[in-house]
């Protein structure tokens, strides 16, 4: 089931109630939350204290996707704060197969993310633990870039071994989707599909939204 998670990076963030109550007239389900610490990534965005505001006004799954280094510091902050599902990033700890059994120990779903450089081969010995991968398909920092056509080789792997293996991972894609270019991720394996600028930019967000679950039917 194909499923669109709205990155609020791109979020007007004097407005954020309101756009939580248009996506509420959507079929969207998730809401992705990009934590960025200035470290791991060169920008800083929001952090536990925000997602925790949000809470009260909606209950869309919170997918958030931390851009920190040492995340197993901060497991508890985004544990507490309502996050859904936890993902950080392969490159940002020494230890990911604790932090995902840490992360489960507290009910919430456990992800990993991979840079564009990262290849899924490191991943594989995690595979069968994971609730979802998130494949970067730009350089994790900032939203509006370009797509990397390269990444979606890495989807198309990962839908293999999952299928191989019969594994039960959500396969992430993030960065530099449009509704015009979402197809190939979907192509690739891609399930869950994160999208920014485009869908918060957009004239009218509900029209977009729903443009992508018109796509999402096809498949
Ligand atoms: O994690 C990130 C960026 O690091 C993303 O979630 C972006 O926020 C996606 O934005 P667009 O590329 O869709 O504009
Ligand atoms: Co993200």
């Amino acid at each position: 089931m194909l499923e669109l998670a709205p990155s609020l990076l791109s979020a007007n963030f004097y407005n954020l109630k309101e756009d939580l109550s248009k996506l509420k007239k959507t079929d969207v389900k998730y809401i992705h939350l990009d934590v960025m610490d200035g470290n791991f990534v060169p920008n800083i965005s929001f952090g536990p204290g925000l997602i925790k505001s949000l809470r009260p006004y909606t209950d869309l799954i919170f997918d958030t996707h931390l851009m920190i280094e040492n995340p197993e510091k901060y497991v508890e902050d985004f544990v507490n704060c309502g996050s859904d599902i936890i993902t950080f990033h392969l490159e940002a700890t020494k230890h990911p197969h604790s932090l995902v059994q840490k992360i489960k120990s507290y009910g919430k779903k456990a992800g990993i993310s991979l840079n564009p450089s990262s290849l899924e081969q490191d991943l594989v010995y995690l595979l069968e633990d994971l609730d979802l991968v998130l494949v970067m398909s730009v350089n994790p920092g900032f939203g509006g870039q370009k797509f990397i056509d390269s990444q979606l080789n890495k989807i198309e792997n990962l839908r293999k071994i999952k299928e191989e293996k019969n594994y039960n991972y959500i396969i992430e894609v993030d960065g530099g989707i449009k509704s015009t270019n979402v197809t190939k991720a979907i192509e690739s394996g891609a399930e869950l599909i994160v999208s920014g600028s485009d869908v918060f930019k957009a004239e009218d967000l509900i029209d977009r939204v729903n443009e992508y679950y018109d796509i999402f039917k096809r498949y």
